[in-house]
């Protein structure tokens, strides 16, 4: 399975509490056969292992860090900070405010430190995007983006022709 093999994506996130949305980008990459590895790293509740997992990860040989976080969301920001790895963040929805404040902590960077930030929930995306990012340098990927893209719209005309009938 992908995730015995070296980790090419990491995939982080704040809390156990997170995993519901979060595995939906284990779904896209094990369908996609590509390796990664599953934490639950905190800013906040675990500071030194979340710098110790940044620091370390591209010697893990690691290319692209998705990390998901709700309410105060500082994991993904922070960990942009201790590598030079792409981080995709993912904002994780609250009960309280909607997801909303996941949201703006995760994609209000400052100017320096950026992370690519998907929308609330939007694991799978993450894990789309970290795909495109592995397929710049990998053909095999890119072949699969391209043939997923295609059965994703050839599922919307047959949506399409089902709601004619
Ligand atoms: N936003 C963060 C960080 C962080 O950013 O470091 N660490 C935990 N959390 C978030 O707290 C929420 C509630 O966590 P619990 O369910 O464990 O109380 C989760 O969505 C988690 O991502």
């Amino acid at each position: 399975m992908s995730m015995k093999s070296k980790p090419e994506i990491g995939i982080i996130m704040g809390s156990d509490s997170d995993y519901p949305v979060m595995e939906k980008a284990i779904e896209v990459l094990k369908e996609f056969h590509v390796s990664f590895e599953v934490k639950i790293v905190s800013a906040h509740r675990t500071p030194k292992r979340m710098k110790e997992y940044a620091e370390s990860a591209i010697e893990k040989g690691i290319k692209v860090i998705i990390a998901g976080a709700g309410g105060s969301a500082h994991l993904p920001g922070m960990t942009a900070a201790f590598t030079t790895l792409p981080v995709i963040g993912v904002p994780v929805q609250t009960k309280t405010l909607k997801g909303l404040d996941s949201l703006l902590s995760i994609v209000q960077m400052p100017a320096g430190v950026p992370v690519a930030t998907v929308a609330i929930d939007g694991a799978k995306n993450a894990a789309l995007l970290a795909l495109q990012i592995l397929a710049i340098n990998n053909k095999k990927l890119q072949k699969k983006l391209v043939e997923y893209k295609l059965k994703m719209e050839n599922e919307v005309i047959e949506k399409d022709k089902k709601l004619l009938q």
